[in-house]
């Protein structure tokens, strides 16, 4: 069970004793919002991370999820991705291939992997054109308040340097306004060459959340979710503020537990 559901500037936060109960909780989330958005919309676009996010997802692979989930009208994408070889150890579309896709009933044309046979600047300009197709066909929806495209959840992890997506602190792509996708080759965090949603796009969508783990991350979640030193130069995370969509961070103990002030109730 959770043990808060407290607010703190428009994030709720959720707090599990341990990866597990988080696990269940948000396989619970995630196919919730699959029900309501199919329900509104006839389909459930999905954004992925990569990293500890996809095992921690891997709870949908098993019942009930597997039978209930509406697995048909899923259209998948990545937040951020490697610029390798679909079939490399460090692509994100890898391993949620081999985690979760491959063991549930997805269409494979609704899965949008990136080109990964040009550069990580085209990449990034191929991976836009067909958001933008899907956009003006509303399988992705689209903000109400810009033209950027609407997504019914983003996933994202965030690194212990406060990075989420391939959004590294001090990075001139946090200024990007105009792009939807973009490239970095000179990713900290290797490998070098990556794609990612801006913070446009991922401030529009209807739901963000952002699944953190583990007490080498403590440090970064204090600093975002306690807002120290306003003034400090933008963690990434701390950019992480859908217009009007919600946002939910999923934590478990060791990840919180240097978070300050957080009235804990069962
Ligand atoms: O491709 C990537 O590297 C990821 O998308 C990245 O943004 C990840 O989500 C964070 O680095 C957290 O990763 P961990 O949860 O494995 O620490």
């Amino acid at each position: 069970m959770a043990l808060c559901g407290a607010k703190k500037d428009g994030r709720e936060l959720k707090i599990y004793e341990n990866t597990d109960e988080l696990s269940t909780d948000l396989a619970d989330y995630i196919a919730e919002l699959s029900e309501n958005s199919v329900k509104e919309r006839g389909v459930f676009a999905i954004a992925l991370s990569g990293g500890s996010l996809i095992s921690l997802i891997c709870k949908l692979c098993e019942a009930p999820y597997n039978k209930t989930v509406d697995w048909a009208k899923w259209y998948i994408f990545w937040a951020d991705e490697r610029v390798v070889a679909k079939s490399h150890a460090d692509s994100n579309y890898k391993l949620a291939k081999d985690g979760i896709l491959s063991k549930v009933p997805v269409i494979p044309s609704h899965v949008h992997s990136i080109n990964d046979t040009v550069s990580a600047e085209k990449a990034a300009e191929d991976y836009e054109f067909v958001i933008r197709q899907l956009v003006r066909t509303r399988v992705i929806n689209v903000s109400d308040i810009c033209d950027c495209p609407k997504f019914d959840l983003i996933l994202l992890g965030m690194g212990p340097d406060g990075h989420v997506a391939s959004l590294f602190p001090g990075h001139s792509v946090l200024d990007e306004k105009e792009l939807w996708v973009t490239f970095i080759t000179d990713s900290p965090k290797p490998p070098p060459e990556r794609i990612t949603f801006t913070l446009p796009v991922i401030n529009s969508a209807s739901n963000v959340a952002v699944v953190v783990t583990g007490g080498s991350k403590a440090d970064a979640v204090h600093l975002v979710v306690d807002d120290v030193e306003p003034d400090h130069p933008s963690l990434p995370a701390k950019l992480v503020q859908p217009t009007k969509g919600n946002l939910v961070w999923f934590l478990d103990k060791a990840a919180a537990s240097k978070l300050d002030g957080t009235k804990f109730s069962e």
